[in-house]
């Protein structure tokens, strides 16, 4: 009996997929690494950053240096820091560090520490403004000097997802999936699928071949790539609601005249103890004194609507974050603040999309 051949389909088409005749091999992409655990050394005290070790390691993992591998830069940072020791100023380091040499690379990836990965991912697709070559920001639950690691899966995908696609945006890569990085939150301290893009679907995913949805990645900008923010020195804070929260409390996190903005984690679809007299009058007090107060949901996969119901965080001041996850409502508000805006104007901003941290598909 004869068989009618199988004819495999073309691989799937991405129109971001880079096709000017150069290989993989011709691509040069710049390293910017400041620390986690990816690249710690083990010691009789835990692990432990140690300058120099991530290379000595990739240098002994021959796909790192493959003929098919694009070349790379590594910039080591010192110190080398876990990522629960990062600050707004060690956002502004990487972004100064890739405007610094933007033009002489096809990519860029980051490697950082998984606990804040998010946050910076986040503050970068901000700070990265006109952005037209992908950032790729990804790390390691376990190092890569471990026999048994995800370091190995995660670096090279981002190496070879900023050399080969052309995707215009801050992504955060871990597990076989490329995220927007500002949609991204650090779900398990112990999964290797350790992230997650709550409201918004991954926009790559690796598997035997590489699926990009073209159909979600942003549009190239028009205007010039630039970092005009410098968010090191914005005062704002983060108060997570919880049962019991009281007005005195939250008055006392928001007394300090540098406080310019405050991120509220409340309830749900936004909501909070609307009926205690104290904590409304606490914000509404900060509120009145010009702190920018921003509303977002402490769920995972939710959308503020602060009209939902007849009393809400509005009547204290607060705009809406909608489905903005609390790091990208975060890293947005200082970034507004730093450009200087005028506070009606950061406070109509929010709710707005600007780099897709919001809306859903
Ligand atoms: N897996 C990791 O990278 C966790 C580490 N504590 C860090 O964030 O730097």
């Amino acid at each position: 009996m004869a068989f009618d051949p199988i004819v495999l389909p073309d691989g799937p088409y991405s129109k971001f997929k880079r096709n000017d005749g150069l290989k993989t091999s011709d691509r040069s992409i710049y390293i910017a690494y400041t620390g986690g655990t990816i690249g710690m050394k083990k010691t009789d005290d835990g692990y432990v950053p140690e300058p120099g070790y991530l290379e000595e390691v990739m240098s002994n993992i021959p796909n790192f240096s493959a003929d098919d591998m694009p070349s790379y830069t590594i910039n080591e940072y010192d110190p080398l820091l876990d990522s629960s020791q990062m600050n707004p100023s060690n956002w502004m380091q990487i972004a100064y560090d890739i405007f610094n040499v933007y033009h002489d690379y096809d990519g860029f990836v980051v490697i950082h520490g998984t606990d804040t990965m998010a946050f910076t991912a986040s503050a970068l697709s901000f700070l990265l403004e006109n952005l037209d070559k992908p950032v790729v920001v990804t790390g390691s639950q376990i190092p890569l000097a471990e026999t048994f690691n995800d370091g190995v899966f995660n670096l090279l995908g981002a190496i070879q997802l900023a050399a080969d696609y052309s995707i215009p945006e801050v992504m955060l890569y871990f597990d076989h999936h490329a995220m927007r990085g500002n949609r991204t939150q650090k779900l398990s301290a112990w999964d290797l699928d350790a992230f997650e893009s709550g409201f918004f679907p991954n926009l790559v995913t690796q598997c035997v071949t590489t699926l990009v949805r073209d159909d979600l990645i942003l549009d190239p900008p028009t205007g010039t790539f630039a970092v005009t923010a410098d968010v090191s020195d914005i005062n704002v804070v983060l108060i997570h609601l919880y049962p019991g929260i009281s007005g005195d409390f939250v008055e006392r996190a928001l007394d300090d005249s540098t406080i310019e903005g405050a991120v509220i984690l409340a309830y749900g679809t936004g909501n909070g103890p609307v009926g205690d007299d104290d904590f409304m009058s606490a914000l509404t007090d900060a509120n009145n004194r010009g702190v920018v107060l921003v509303d977002a949901t402490q769920t995972h996969q939710g959308l503020v609507n602060l009209d939902e119901y007849g009393a809400s965080l509005k009547d204290a001041g607060c705009v809406s974050a909608k489905d903005m996850t609390a790091e990208a409502a975060l890293a947005k508000l200082i970034y507004l603040l730093a450009k200087g805006y005028s506070i009606d104007y950061v406070k109509d901003m929010i709710p707005q999309n600007m780099i897709g941290e919001l809306g859903s598909v």
